[in-house]
């Protein structure tokens, strides 16, 4: 695998290979990889010639109490994991590549609307920073194809959102959700839980299953539905943030009459913030 660390080196390996005229697929992750990343490289082999990922903790996306210092960072590591998955190319650069300037005076990229809720209104600027950073990377990798997380619902349609409306040329592609056995959804943040809150940690995929039940089962009182989950997870032990019914077009608080739906959930457990979704389609008839 070659590893690139700055823009310049970067853009000549993929000036090459775009000159044999193989198609490009783009992994963005953050590292301490494990097998949901894995799983993008995967599924980023099977529809392109080559596959390039970056490994960027990218300051821009983190607000001042978050873990942006504590956040884990395992290159070595991971670039055996890359190599085995077998991705062609890393782009890993540090902060100064990306920023030159300082995060301060960079230009953004703000999508309105899907970021102001959900994540976006407990992270203030988390969103302008990952798509300020995702552009930057789509314009740096100029890749055909980009591979994204359903982990990470909001940030997909962010990121959808994003690509239409500024005519990216880039096919986004959104990959199902990569879970342990205990079907807590895989997360470099886990790492931040005690052996104990490992073992609460699912409970907050079964609140959403236990909701998606009730739902399929007739029930359309989202918001008792909700609250009620509230409730279980914080006697489970964790801080909810936010668990809510949403259409999966636009994310907007679902109604009885929408039938493709997404509930979302954010809960802090221990020092981990924990966010986990399931989208479902249900049979209106
Ligand atoms: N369990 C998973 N299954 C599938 N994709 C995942 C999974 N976890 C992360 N991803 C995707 O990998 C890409 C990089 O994510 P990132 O490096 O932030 O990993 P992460 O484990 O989600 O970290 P964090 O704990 O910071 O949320 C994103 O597109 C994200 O949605
Ligand atoms: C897309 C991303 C790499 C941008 O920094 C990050 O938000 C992530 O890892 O999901
Ligand atoms: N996987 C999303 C990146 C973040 O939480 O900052």
């Amino acid at each position: 695998m070659i590893v690139c660390h700055s823009i310049l080196s970067l853009r000549e390996t993929v000036q090459a290979y775009r000159k044999s005229g193989n198609k490009i697929a783009f992994v963005p992750t953050m590292g301490n990889l494990h097998s949901g990343h894995i799983q993008l490289v995967h599924e980023a082999k099977k529809v392109a010639d080559v596959v390039i990922s970056s490994i960027f903790v990218n300051p821009m996306q983190f607000g001042p109490n978050e873990d942006l210092d504590a956040y884990p960072r395992t290159l070595e590591a991971d670039k055996e994991k890359l190599t085995d998955a077998g991705c062609q190319v890393l782009f890993a650069p540090n902060a100064s590549e990306m920023y030159p300037n300082g995060t301060g005076v960079q230009t953004q990229v703000i999508v309105p609307e899907l970021t102001d809720e959900l994540c976006g209104a407990s992270r203030p600027g988390h969103f302008t920073g990952v798509s300020t950073v995702v552009t930057k990377l789509f314009n740096i990798v100029q890749p055909d194809i980009a591979l994204f997380g359903q982990k990470d619902f909001q940030q997909l349609a962010v990121i959808r959102k994003m690509a239409a409306d500024l005519c990216m040329p880039i096919e986004i592609i959104g990959i199902s959700t990569v879970r342990a056995a205990s079907e807590l959804a895989l997360s470099s943040r886990n790492g931040y839980l005690t052996e104990q809150e490992l073992a609460t940690a699912p409970t907050l995929y079964r609140t959403l299953v236990q909701i998606k039940d009730a739902i399929e089962a007739g029930s359309k009182d989202f918001d008792t539905l909700c609250h009620q989950g509230n409730s279980a997870l914080a006697s489970a032990g964790f801080k909810p943030d936010y668990l809510s019914v949403r259409r999966q077009s636009d994310l907007k608080h679902a109604t009885a009459n929408d039938d493709q739906l997404v509930i979302l959930a954010a809960a802090n457990l221990g020092s981990a913030r924990l966010i986990d979704n399931i989208a479902f389609a249900l049979n209106q008839n």
